[in-house]
């Protein structure tokens, strides 16, 4: 199978490399420095079993992704829409697309563009990073949870399990992938924002009172949304299940956190700004968030990157 990956950083590089290895033909689709570090000196990926360096075919085009017949959507939730109008035009219509993003609402914006017969989703579970341009590093249990959003597409699905089995990457089948992703999406809701608030890694936020309490109420706010968007959570569980899980978690810093510290752009809307809006659409309160996302955004927006609005 050809397979693209859409964009190459951490969590698109990872995997791309275990179907590199496997015997795959992989084409890893990024930008600046990181890309042309890949191209000169290949892709290292420093994983819990080893080292890998691969010698795949690295581009910045997204045109050179046109017969691949499997795209790992891998970008921040941030560049979901522009990349997928981009690649609309591109690929083949057979092609199938992967998001293995965080978030619950990539998967409409790309069956919006693509359609969703031609959409998988997984829930992705992995610590990756870019530790410096061309070097992935990932450490902790990888698992993924994968599912197609249209029944018509079962077969290929089951296929495309298997080749994530056979790379050595511990995947399991999901008819109710939407399920699976609003379970992570919970997780990720209840750490991710407030890490990158405090600056506090998982194991600080369950050890400061003050901060679990404030965990404890983003938890049950993203749950009630989960449920009234008709996810069939029972709360109690979930919220204890939740935290028993993030004691596994104590030493790791977010993905939210890691970006502010590295001056990137954080997913806020995709977390923070979708549980407001959908909050206020289907009359859930979520005061909380509200708190939490007037805040990451004003650091994203007017501190971090005050020139990326001007722009605009
Ligand atoms: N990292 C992790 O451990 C985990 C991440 N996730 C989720 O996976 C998704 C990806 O995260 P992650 O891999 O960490 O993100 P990264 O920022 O490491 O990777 C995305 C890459 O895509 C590149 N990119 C963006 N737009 C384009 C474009 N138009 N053309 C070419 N390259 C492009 C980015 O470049 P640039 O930096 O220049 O923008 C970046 O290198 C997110 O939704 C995240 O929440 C889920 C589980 C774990
Ligand atoms: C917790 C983790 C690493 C799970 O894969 C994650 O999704 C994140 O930090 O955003």
């Amino acid at each position: 199978m050809k397979i693209g990956v859409a964009g190459a950083g951490a969590v698109g590089c990872f995997f791309g490399a275990l179907l590199s290895k496997a015997g795959h033909e992989v084409i890893y689709l990024a930008r600046g420095s990181h890309y042309e570090t890949m191209k000169m000196n290949k892709l290292q990926v420093d994983t819990e079993a080893g080292l890998l360096t691969v010698e795949g075919e690295f581009t910045d085009l997204p045109k050179d992704l046109g017969e691949v017949d499997l795209v790992l959507f891998c970008v921040k939730s941030t560049a979901t829409k522009e990349l997928a109008e981009q690649l609309h035009g591109i690929v083949k219509k057979s092609t199938l697309i992967l998001t293995m993003q965080n978030g619950v609402e990539n998967e409409e914006i790309l069956s919006r563009i693509f359609g969703i017969n031609r959409m998988i989703s997984s829930a992705t579970y992995v610590q990756a990073l870019i530790e410096s341009p061309g070097k992935i590093k990932q450490r902790g249990n990888v698992q993924l949870v994968m599912g197609p959003l249209d029944f018509s597409i079962h077969n290929e699905v089951m296929a495309i399990v298997k080749m994530f089995q056979q790379a050595g990457v511990h995947t399991t089948h999901s008819d109710a992938i939407l399920e699976e992703k609003w379970k992570k999406f919970v997780w990720n809701a209840t750490f991710n924002p407030l890490s990158a608030v405090s600056c506090a890694e998982v194991g600080e936020i369950l050890d400061d009172p003050n901060l679990r309490k404030t965990a404890e109420t983003l938890c049950m706010e993203v749950i009630d949304l989960a449920i009234k968007s008709g996810i069939k959570f029972d709360k109690k569980l979930m919220v204890s299940q939740i935290f028993l899980k993030s004691e596994r978690a104590r030493g790791h810093r977010t993905s939210m956190l890691q970006d502010r510290l590295n001056g990137k752009r954080m997913e806020v809307e995709a977390l923070c700004g979708f549980i407001v809006r959908k909050g206020a659409q289907l009359n859930i309160a979520t005061p909380a968030f509200q708190t939490v996302f007037s805040i990451l955004n004003y650091i994203d927006d007017k501190i971090e990157h005050p020139t990326s609005i001007e722009a605009q």
